[in-house]
């Protein structure tokens, strides 16, 4: 039996489709600075293969800290904003609501609520700038995960978020 060489393997060949990548939702009246792009599941026999970020078509601001959250099902991560990052968080299984809501004074849409409804019937990329509260609510029946790929590192020691209870009144929405 020869012996098997690196030279022996077959190099793939360039491929293209028409499906964009991470392809932006418009949206003309989502709260500024925030970006939902659409995330495309390619499968085959063996299973699937999802791209959540990628700097092929722009640059990137490279996540230097990447984490996935697990949510039991009816479980509320609310309300939340951070100072210094934005979140990017790859939604792609469950049935999970993201609600946004922008509190800061000097923003054009200061004031409005965006609810979204993510996971497996609508795989996304949520890109969340700093100061808009946000909280992720597991509607599901399932355990759903979403992966997070913040633009800065999570220092345990300088953790960057600031919360308020998930029911406070002065959020115009409630967690059912
Ligand atoms: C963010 C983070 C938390 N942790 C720890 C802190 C804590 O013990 C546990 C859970 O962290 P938190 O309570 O901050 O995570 P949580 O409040 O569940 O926040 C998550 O939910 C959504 C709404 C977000 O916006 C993200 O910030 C994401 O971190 O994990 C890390 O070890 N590394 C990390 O990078």
């Amino acid at each position: 039996m020869q012996t098997l060489s690196l030279d022996d393997f077959v190099d793939d060949k360039p491929w293209h489709d028409d499906t964009p990548l991470l392809e932006d939702i418009s949206s003309a009246d989502l709260i500024a600075g925030v970006r939902i792009q659409r995330l495309i599941t390619r499968a085959d026999k063996r299973g699937d293969l999802t791209v959540l970020i990628s700097a092929l078509l722009e640059p990137i601001s490279p996540p230097p800290h990447v984490y996935l959250v697990s949510a039991e099902p009816g479980s509320i991560r609310a309300w939340v904003y951070h100072k210094r990052q934005s979140d990017r968080l790859a939604c792609t299984n469950g049935d999970i609501r993201v609600v946004l809501y922008d509190l800061r004074k000097d923003s054009p849409t200061y004031q409005k609520l965006e609810i979204l409804d993510v996971g497996a019937a609508n795989k996304v990329l949520l890109t969340i700038p700093p100061y808009v509260v946000h909280g992720v609510h597991n509607r599901g029946k399932s355990t759903a995960t979403f992966v997070n790929m913040p633009t800065n590192f999570y220092d345990p020691k300088n953790p960057d978020k600031a919360r308020i209870r998930f029911d406070h009144p002065g959020i115009p929405y409630r967690f059912e």
